[in-house]
C-alpha cells in the first residue's frame, strides 16, 4: 500500500471548488490562501457539515447501526450534497473500515489502550485520522478541522487531547505507521492490522485461499495481501438488467458501462442508480457480478429432463437472485417459487419482482421456514437453489462496519442452519433434480465443509461439476474458479463478492 506521501495532495479546500476549479464565492469570502494557512479551526469553532455527518453515522454505527443505511439519511437531514456528499461518504467508510489500523495508531499516538478513550472521541479520532493516513487531505487541515469538529460534539476539554493525538499522528507517513505498529508482530497478526482485518478473519480467508486451490503455497501471501486490499476498496456499482424486462444496451444508455464480467450486468461509474428509470421500475437493479453469474449458471444447468419445470427458491430475501431466476425461469418455461422465512423479508421479495408480476410473470412469493420445506413438499422441485445465510465474509468491502460484528463464535449456529437448509432442499428436490448450494462467505466451514459434511450423510446425492456453468459476457468460461467441482469467486482476482456455488443432482429420474 503506497504512503499518504506518495500521493498528490488536494489542496486545502478543494472540496469547495467548481468543476472549472474556481473557489465558490462562500469559501473565497472567508478563507482565500492567507486565511487557510491560520487554520480554519481556529477560526470557526464547529465542524463542518460533512465531517459532522461522518461523526454522527459512526456513533449510530457504534450503536449498532448499519452505515449504508444511515448515512443516506443522515447526508439528507444534514442538506450535505455533491462533493461534500461525497468526501463524507469516503470518510464515513473509510473510518470505520480501516478501525483497526487506526486504532492501533491511535493508541500508540494517545499513549493508551482505544478501549480507555471515550467511544465519541474515539469515533473523532479514527475520522482525523483516516483524513490523515487514507485520504488526500493536508495533515494539518485535516487535524485543524477535526478538532473543530471535536469542539462541536465531544466537549472543548476532550478536543484538546484530540489536537494533540492528531498533531502526533501528522508527524509520520502511513507507511511509518504501519511499520511502527506492526513491528514485533508475526506475520499474520501484522497483516491483519496493516489491513484491517479481525485476525480469525485473516486466518479463514487464508484457509480458504488455500483450499479452493486459488493460491498454492509460494503465492498465497500475495493472494491473501491482495484479499485484504480488495476488502478495504470501495467496490464498483454492478447493475444488472434483468432479461426481457431491461437490456444492458438500455443500461449503457443511461450511462453505464457493459460487464464484461456478466451477460446481464453493467457498471455505474457515477451517478445514483435510483436516477435510471429502468432501477425505479424494477426491471434492472444493483446486483454484485457474482451473484448474477451464479443465478445464470444455475438456471443454465441441465435441469431434471422432465419438461416444464418447477423451481424453488429456498431463501430469497431480499428476492435479488429470485428476480433474476424468476425471468430466467420464464425464459425456459419454468416457473419459480420463492420462499423466505422472515415476512418482511418477504414483502421486500414481493417489491423486487414488481416488473417481473406486471408483464404476466408467473412467479408465487410465500413465508416459510426452508428447514421444513424438504419433509412437507418432498421430490416436488426440479431446481432448488439455497443461497444461504452465512456470515458474509465474502462482501466485506460492501459492509464497512461488517467485519468489526462477526465473531467466529457465530460459525457452528449458521453451519449447522446451512447444513438443515441443503437437506431440505435435497430433500424437497425431485429424483435427478438439481440443488444449487450458494453463500456470500468463502469460509471453508460454510462452504465446501457443508457440501462434504451432507454429502457423506446421503447416497441419493453427487457433486457435479458447476465451473463450465459460470460464462462471461463473450461466453467464455470465467477463469480461475477453483480446483473445481465447486466454484469460488473472489474479489481480487474476479471483482466480484466472494461467492460460494456448489451443485449437486439428486439421484433417479428420468436421467
Ligand atoms: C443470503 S440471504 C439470500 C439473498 C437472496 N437470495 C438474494 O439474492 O437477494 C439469506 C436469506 O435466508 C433467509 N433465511 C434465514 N433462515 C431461513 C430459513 N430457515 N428458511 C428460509 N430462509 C431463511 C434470511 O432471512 C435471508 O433473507
Amino acid at each position: 500500500m503506497s504512503s499518504s506521501e506518495d500521493r498528490p495532495r488536494r489542496d486545502d479546500d478543494s472540496r469547495y471548488r467548481d468543476a472549472k476549479g474556481r473557489q465558490r464565492p462562500e469559501v473565497r469570502r472567508t478563507g482565500g490562501r492567507d486565511r487557510t494557512a491560520l487554520r480554519p479551526a481556529d477560526r470557526r469553532r464547529g465542524g463542518d457539515p460533512a465531517r459532522k455527518t461522518a461523526w454522527e453515522v459512526s456513533r449510530r454505527v457504534a450503536e449498532g447501526a448499519y452505515a449504508n443505511l444511515e448515512l443516506p439519511k443522515a447526508l439528507r437531514h444534514n442538506g450535505v450534497d455533491g462533493r461534500d456528499a461525497a468526501f463524507a461518504t469516503e470518510l464515513t467508510y473509510g473510518a470505520i473500515r480501516m478501525r483497526g489500523l487506526y486504532d492501533a495508531v491511535i493508541e500508540f499516538a494517545a499513549g493508551r489502550p482505544a478501549s480507555q478513550i471515550d467511544p465519541p472521541v474515539l469515533d473523532t479520532l479514527r475520522l482525523g485520522a483516516h483524513q490523515i493516513l487514507g485520504m488526500r487531505v493536508p495533515p494539518h487541515a485535516a487535524a485543524s478541522e477535526t478538532v473543530a469538529l471535536a469542539r462541536e460534539v465531544n466537549g472543548t476539554g476532550a478536543s484538546g487531547f484530540v489536537n494533540a493525538v492528531l498533531r502526533r499522528i501528522t508527524e509520520r507517513t502511513r507507511a511509518e505507521w504501519i511499520a511502527e505498529v506492526t513491528g514485533g508482530r508475526d506475520h499474520l497478526d501484522a497483516l491483519a492490522v496493516e489491513h484491517s482485518h479481525p485476525l480469525w478473519i485473516v486466518r479463514a480467508l487464508r484457509g480458504s485461499l488455500l483450499a479452493g486451490g486459488a493460491a498454492d503455497d509460494e503465492h498465497l501471501d500475495a493472494a491473501l495481501i491482495a484479499l485484504l486490499a480488495a476488502d478495504n476498496a470501495p467496490p464498483k456499482v454492478s447493475l444488472v438488467a434483468r432479461p426481457g424486462l431491461a437490456s444492458v444496451a438500455e443500461l449503457v444508455d443511461a450511462g453505464a458501462e457493459a460487464s464484461k464480467l456478466s451477460p446481464v450486468g453493467a457498471t455505474l461509474g457515477h451517478g445514483d442508480p435510483a436516477d435510471i428509470p429502468a432501477i425505479r421500475q424494477t426491471r434492472a437493479a444493483v446486483q454484485d457480478e457474482g451473484s448474477q453469474l451464479l443465478a445464470l449458471a444455475f438456471a443454465a444447468a441441465d435441469g431434471s429432463g422432465a419438461g416444464h419445470e418447477e423451481w424453488l427458491d429456498l431463501c430469497a430475501g431480499p428476492g435479488g437472485k429470485a428476480a433474476l431466476l424468476a425471468t430466467l425461469a420464464a425464459g425456459q418455461d419454468a416457473v419459480l417459487f420463492a420462499n423466505e422465512v422472515s415476512e418482511h423479508r418477504t414483502e421486500l421479495v414481493r417489491r423486487t419482482m414488481a416488473a417481473a408480476i406486471d408483464a404476466g410473470i408467473e412467479v408465487m412469493v410465500g413465508t416459510g421456514d426452508g428447514r421444513e420445506l424438504g419433509s412437507e413438499e418432498p421430490d416436488t422441485y426440479d431446481r432448488v437453489l439455497v443461497d444461504a445465510p452465512c456470515t458474509g465474509l465474502g462482501a466485506l468491502r460492501r459492509r464497512p462496519e461488517a467485519r468489526w460484528r462477526r465473531n467466529p463464535g457465530d460459525i457452528p449456529t449458521l453451519t449447522a442452519l446451512q447444513t438443515e437448509l441443503l437437506n431440505s432442499a435435497l430433500d424437497a428436490a425431485k429424483p435427478g433434480g438439481l440443488v444449487g448450494y450458494a453463500t456470500c462467505s468463502p469460509h471453508v466451514a460454510e462452504t465446501t465443509e457443508v457440501v462434504r459434511a451432507v454429502l457423506e450423510r446421503r447416497d441419493d446425492v453427487q457433486a457435479e461439476d458447476a465451473r463450465g456453468l459460470f460464462r462471461d459476457a463473450a461466453g467464455q468460461q470465467v477463469t480461475d474458479l477453483g480446483d473445481g467441482p465447486t466454484v469460488q469467486l473472489w474479489p481480487h482476482v474476479h471483482g466480484t463478492d466472494a461467492m460460494f456455488f456448489a451443485l449437486l443432482r439428486k439421484a433417479g429420474g428420468d436421467r
